[in-house]
């Protein structure tokens, strides 16, 4: 954890690439926020020239006549340059502030669309990191490190310049820190990035495992394991803050090198003036305008080693965030081949249920690993109950996962209605299947909002039926506010049976014909038991329905019976030819009643 990966960065025509479709869009905000630099850089220039007239014609010349004209100028100078610069703020802030704008929406989006793999790999934590934190850090960096750096770095060059013309000896000492200033930003620079990309590494490690633990601190209670717990977060805040002092320390020690670099040269400066002030070579209007100028020249030269750091570590942050954009949506490339006519033609073919046939379908869920399905064959029929029996691991939830496409990549055959599986878009197989799913996620909504998810077709009506079909309505209508009663986290505020049957409903408010359901394998006490028991007996009754069954009950009204071991059907039959077999699920059975 404490050791960063090998640091690999993108060139900044890749960022540009990658990130420039967020920039275009504002591409006048930002030109407006450009345009009163050049107001800034004259004024820059124009306030140490009044300076020297004022000080050398007036002041050296003991003359008031004429005072009020330069007083009058001078306070223009100031008034034009402080209007230029709030407008350069205001408009370079508001920019910054619709790209991350739209950034921010795009990678959500990009998030929803990601394939389920990438959830089984990641934890959410670190996704989360690259939408908060990441994002504020390049916010931040954009409005007031890269853009604030380009305009510094214009006003330094145009001082430089009119330094140069009023005393080019004095402008050669001052370039002097040019060199080591050049030297100590480039190789502390390359130091900060790599410390301040593997504190932000951490940062999102440390943010996946926070929301882990808060996500399971039920369990860790029950268990005792808070002390295991605390010092396991320990060990990712201790890094981060180590990474985060180690940066601190580079950029404190950038900083005090540079203000030590210019106080030398302002005091180099300041006896060379003298001197020559002396030899009567050198005006005091000259030096004092030197020296006001200076501050000008070495204040955005102290700033640009902290707006560096401020863009090291938007640059680990953008960094970050490509990978998100590294990772390939799920494409639905059979959506997009299919023509017009095809995908009517294939919605026709799928308008209801009438068989699903596996013949010799083989799966892994990485290239690597060892097959988890090997050569399942089974069909059924509009109207069939097949249950899906087998110990832990044996591949029945993979069977469900094939069907509703969140793994693709199978071998052998899947065909719905006589159409291959692999054949047919993501968006028709999902109105096709009902899910029961055995983990149950609600959100902190409304019940109708948890049943009906907002999706399309679904009326407040349906979200009824839904519920009466597997009888939820008799709890709903008594809570407060009936459908609109507002759910806590994940639904704490209802009984485990009542948030089973209002995940029931939301599978049934599809409509489909085709149900798949994952019994839940916790017991429940047996009133919730009952409440489910209905809900599956009305399916049962009406459609067709794969189940992964742990209730005898279940198993039984199935017509068929498929045992899995190892990823191998290795029985199938009915309740009764089963038992008589004798076989692996008639010991199940016996282990069971025991
Ligand atoms: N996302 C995944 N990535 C890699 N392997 C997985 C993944 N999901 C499941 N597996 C593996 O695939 C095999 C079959 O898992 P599956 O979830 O289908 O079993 P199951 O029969 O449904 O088990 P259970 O009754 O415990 O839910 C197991 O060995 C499991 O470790």
């Amino acid at each position: 954890m404490s050791k960063s990966k090998k640091i690999s960065t993108l060139s900044l025509k890749e960022y540009w690439n990658q990130f420039s479709p967020f920039i275009l869009p504002y591409k006048n905000l930002y030109l407006l926020g450009f345009l009163p630099i050049p107001i800034s850089v004259f004024c820059s220039v124009a306030f140490p020239w009044l300076i020297i007239q004022i000080v050398d014609e007036q002041l050296v010349g003991q003359k008031w006549e004429g005072m009020g004209f330069w007083l009058l100028l001078i306070s223009c100078v100031l008034v034009v340059n402080y209007i230029a610069s709030s407008s350069y703020l205001y408009f370079v802030q508001k920019a910054a502030l619709f790209s991350m704008r739209d950034m921010r929406l795009n990678m959500f989006d990009r998030v929803l669309n990601f394939p389920r793999s990438y959830f089984d790999k990641t934890p959410m934590g670190s996704v989360l990191t690259r939408l908060t934190s990441d994002l504020e850090a390049i916010n931040e960096s954009l409005a007031s490190g890269v853009l604030a750096m380009v305009r510094d770095v214009l006003i330094t060059v145009a001082l430089l310049i009119f330094l140069s013309t009023i005393s080019w000896q004095l402008t050669l000492v001052t370039l002097i820190i040019a060199p080591p200033i050049y030297w100590i930003t480039t190789v502390l620079r390359r130091l900060l990035h790599e410390s301040q990309l593997s504190s932000r590494r951490v940062l999102s490690q440390s943010t996946g495992y926070l929301q882990e633990s808060l996500q399971g601190i039920k369990t860790v209670q029950l268990y005792n394991a808070e002390a295991e717990t605390q010092k396991r977060f320990n060990l990712f805040t201790l890094a981060f803050y180590r990474f985060q002092s180690r940066s601190n320390l580079i950029d404190a020690g950038l900083f005090a090198i540079i203000e030590g670099i210019t106080t030398i040269s302002m005091g180099l400066i300041i006896w060379y003036g003298a001197h020559e002030i002396l030899a009567a070579a050198l005006s005091v209007g000259v030096l004092i305008g030197f020296i006001q100028t200076l501050d000008k020249i070495f204040v955005p030269i102290r700033d640009f080693t902290s707006q560096i750091a401020s863009i090291q570590r938007a640059l680990a942050a953008l960094q970050n965030i490509q990978s998100l954009y590294d990772q390939p949506l799920e494409t639905d490339n059979k959506e997009e081949s299919l023509s017009q006519a095809d995908m009517r033609e294939m919605e026709s073919q799928l308008e209801s249920f009438n068989s699903l046939a596996f013949e010799n379908v083989h799966f892994r869920y990485s290239e690597s690993g060892s097959y988890v399905l090997k050569g399942v064959t089974f069909s059924l029929n509009k109207g069939d109950k097949i249950a899906l029996v087998g110990s832990t691991g044996s591949g029945k939830s993979t069977i469900l996962r094939l069907l509703t496409k969140t793994y693709r990549e199978y071998e052998g055959s899947i065909r719905l209605n006589g159409v291959e599986l692999r054949d047919i878009p993501k968006k028709l197989v999902n109105n096709f299947f009902s899910l029961m799913q055995q983990e149950v996620y609600l959100f902190s909504e409304s019940i109708a909002f948890n049943i009906g998810l907002q999706r399309e077709g679904i009326t407040d009506a349906g979200i009824k039926e839904a519920a009466k079909y597997v009888y939820a309505d008799e709890f709903i209508e008594k809570l407060p506010n009936g459908y609109q009663f507002i759910l806590s986290a994940n639904g704490s505020n209802l009984s485990a049976g009542q948030s089973q049957l209002v995940a029931f409903a939301r599978a049934m408010a599809s409509g489909s014909d085709l149900v798949l359901l994952d019994e839940a394998t916790s017991s429940v006490d047996s009133v919730t038991e009952n409440m489910i028991q209905r809900a599956i007996d009305h399916v049962f009754a009406e459609k067709t329905v794969i189940a992964i069954a742990h209730r005898l009950s279940t198993i039984q009204h199935s017509d068929q019976i498929i045992v899995l071991d190892q990823g191998e059907i290795i029985e199938k039959g009915t309740h009764e030819s089963l038992i008589k077999e004798g076989g692996f699920y008639a010991n199940l059975v016996e282990s069971a009643d025991e």
